[in-house]
C-alpha cells in the first residue's frame, strides 16, 4: 500500500489487480481523474481513455484494474492510496455465477418454460459496501448484454428517488462514473421514515408490493426476466432486522443471498434458510465508515439532487397551493394501550391506518409524497409520482408553499406526509 499525501497533480502507475481510493476533501473541492494508459473501471464502469471524469466534494472511490494502467488525478484529494488487496476476483467471480444462472434461464425461457434468472440479494451491517456491491453486479450484467432490475430497499439512503422511499429501475445502461444509474421511469413506493423499524408493518407491505410489480416485470419481458433483480437492503440485521431480511427474502422469492463481511448473520441464514445459496463475500477494506452526521448530510444530499440535480443542472418550481386544495394523509396512527382496544382490532391495524393531516404550520420543511392514487383505500399500497416540499405555511391566508420538481398546478391525487424534513437553502 503506498501512501501519497495531499497534491494537485499526481500520475499514479497500477499494477494488475489493484485499485486507487481516493476522497475529495473540501466543501467546493473537485477532481478530476483521467485514465492515461491500460483499461481501469469504478464500481464496474469502464473507463474511456483520455476522458476527464470530475467526482464532486464527498465523493469516496476507486479506479480497478484487472491488467494494469496509468492515471492522473488533478485536485485535492485525502486519503489517496493504492490497495493490493481487494475483492474484486471474488466479486468477478460472484457476477460469473450469476452469469451461469441467467444463461440457464436463458435457455430455460427459449423452451418455453416458465423460468427467470437469479433473483440475487445483498446483506450485511451498516458500511460494508453492500450498495457498491450491487453497483458493481449490475455494471457487469450490464456489460454483458444483460438488462437486470435493481431494487433498492434502503429506506436510510434511499438512492432511488428520496431517503424514506423504496425503489427500482431497470438497468440499460452501465452506470455514469460521476453519477450512478440512470434514474428513467423508476418505480418508487413511500415508506416515509428513515429505518424499517418506525413501522415494520408498513414496511413488509410495501416490500410484497415492490416484489409483486418486479415480478409482474419480469413476466412481460423475456430480456429482462433472463436478467434477474439484484437487491440492496438496509444495514439493520439484528432482531427485527433479520426478520425483515427474511421477509424480503421471501417476498421475492430469493435465490441467491450475499452476505458482505458478517458471518453470524451468514450462520443464521445458513440455518434459517437452507434452500437459498448463501455466499459469504468479504468487504472490500475501501469502504468508508460514516458516521452519524456524514449520513445525515448525505441523506439533505440526496434530496437536493433529488429536486436540483447533480451540480444544479435541474430548476424545480416553487409557488403557493391553498390549503383546501390539499388533501394530506398520515399512514400509521400512535398505539393504543391493549385495554383501550376494541375486541376485534389487531396491533398491525394501526400501523396501516390513515389518518388525515390538516394543513398548518407543523407541516413546514416536510417532504410529501404526492401518490398517484386518487381514492384514499388505495394509498397503502400506490406507488408514487414524486415528492413536494413543504418550503412555507401561511397559516392566516390559508396557503401553503411548495417546492416542486413539476411546475404547478399539482396534480390532484393525495399526499401522503412523511417524516422527512428538509431545509431548501438553494
Ligand atoms: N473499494 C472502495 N474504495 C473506496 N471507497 C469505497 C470502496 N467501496 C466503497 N467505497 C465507498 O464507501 C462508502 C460506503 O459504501 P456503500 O454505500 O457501498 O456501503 P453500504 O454497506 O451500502 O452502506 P449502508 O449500509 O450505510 O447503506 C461509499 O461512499 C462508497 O463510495
Amino acid at each position: 500500500m503506498t501512501i501519497q499525501g495531499k497534491m494537485t497533480e499526481k500520475e499514479f502507475k497500477l499494477e494488475p489487480d489493484c485499485e486507487l481510493r481516493f476522497e475529495v476533501e473540501g466543501k467546493k473541492e473537485t477532481v478530476d481523474l483521467k485514465l492515461l494508459s491500460g483499461k481501469a473501471e469504478v464500481f464496474g464502469t469502464e473507463l474511456a481513455p483520455d476522458k476527464p471524469y470530475t467526482f464532486f466534494s464527498g465523493a469516496k472511490a476507486a479506479v480497478y484494474t484487472w491488467h494494469g494502467c496509468t492515471l492522473k488525478l488533478t485536485g485535492n484529494t485525502e486519503g489517496t492510496y493504492i490497495a493490493k488487496e481487494t475483492p474484486m476476483v471474488m466479486y468477478l467471480n460472484t457476477h460469473a455465477c450469476l452469469e451461469r444462472l441467467r444463461k440457464h434461464a436463458d435457455e430455460g425461457l427459449n423452451r418455453g418454460e416458465d423460468t427467470r434468472g437469479p433473483v440475487t440479494m445483498i446483506v450485511g451491517p451498516g458500511d460494508v459496501g453492500k450498495s457498491t456491491l450491487c453497483r458493481i453486479l449490475l455494471n457487469y450484467a450490464v456489460r454483458m448484454g444483460r438488462r437486470p432490475i435493481f431494487v433498492d430497499l434502503d429506506v436510510g439512503q434511499g438512492s432511488i428517488a428520496i431517503p424514506g422511499t423504496i425503489g427500482a429501475i431497470l438497468v440499460e445502461r452501465a452506470a455514469s462514473v460521476g453519477e450512478g444509474f440512470s434514474q428513467e421511469a423508476p418505480l418508487v413506493y413511500n415508506f416515509g421514515h428513515l429505518v424499517p423499524l418506525a413501522n415494520l408493518t408498513f414496511y413488509n407491505i410495501l416490500v410484497s408490493r415492490m416484489a409483486a410489480t418486479v415480478q409482474d416485470k419480469m413476466v412481460g419481458n423475456r430480456k429482462v426476466a433472463a436478467s434477474g433483480v439484484i437487491i440492496n437492503t438496509c444495514g439493520w440485521v439484528k432482531d427485527e432486522g433479520y426478520k425483515s431480511l427474511t421477509h424480503v427474502a421471501q417476498a421475492f422469492e430469493v435465490d441467491v443471498i450475499i452476505v458482505l463481511d458478517q458471518e453470524r448473520l451468514y450462520n443464521e441464514l445458513v440455518r434459517d434458510i437452507p434452500f437459498i445459496k448463501i455466499v459469504f463475500l468479504p468487504k472490500s477494506g475501501g469502504v468508508v465508515e460514516r458516521t452519524p452526521p456524514m449520513r445525515i448530510s448525505a441523506r439533505d444530499d440526496r434530496i437536493r439532487e433529488y429536486y436540483y440535480g447533480l451540480h444544479t443542472k435541474y430548476h424545480p418550481h416553487s409557488f403557493e397551493v391553498k390549503m383546501s386544495h390539499l388533501t394530506i394523509y398520515k399512514i400509521g396512527a400512535p398505539a393504543l394501550p391493549d385495554s383501550c382496544m376494541p375486541a376485534d382490532m389487531k396491533v398491525d391495524d394501526h400501523m396501516t391506518k390513515l389518518v388525515p393531516v390538516e394543513p398548518g404550520v407543523k407541516l413546514k420543511h416536510h417532504m410529501l409524497a404526492v401518490s398517484l392514487a386518487t381514492e384514499p383505500k388505495d394509498l397503502l399500497t400506490s406507488n408514487v409520482a414524486g415528492f413536494i416540499c413543504v418550503l412555507d405555511v401561511d397559516d392566516e391566508n390559508k396557503m401553503v408553499k411548495v417546492l416542486s420538481p413539476q411546475p404547478k398546478p399539482l396534480p390532484k391525487t393525495i399526499l401522503i406526509l412523511t417524516e422527512i424534513q428538509f431545509m431548501d437553502s438553494n
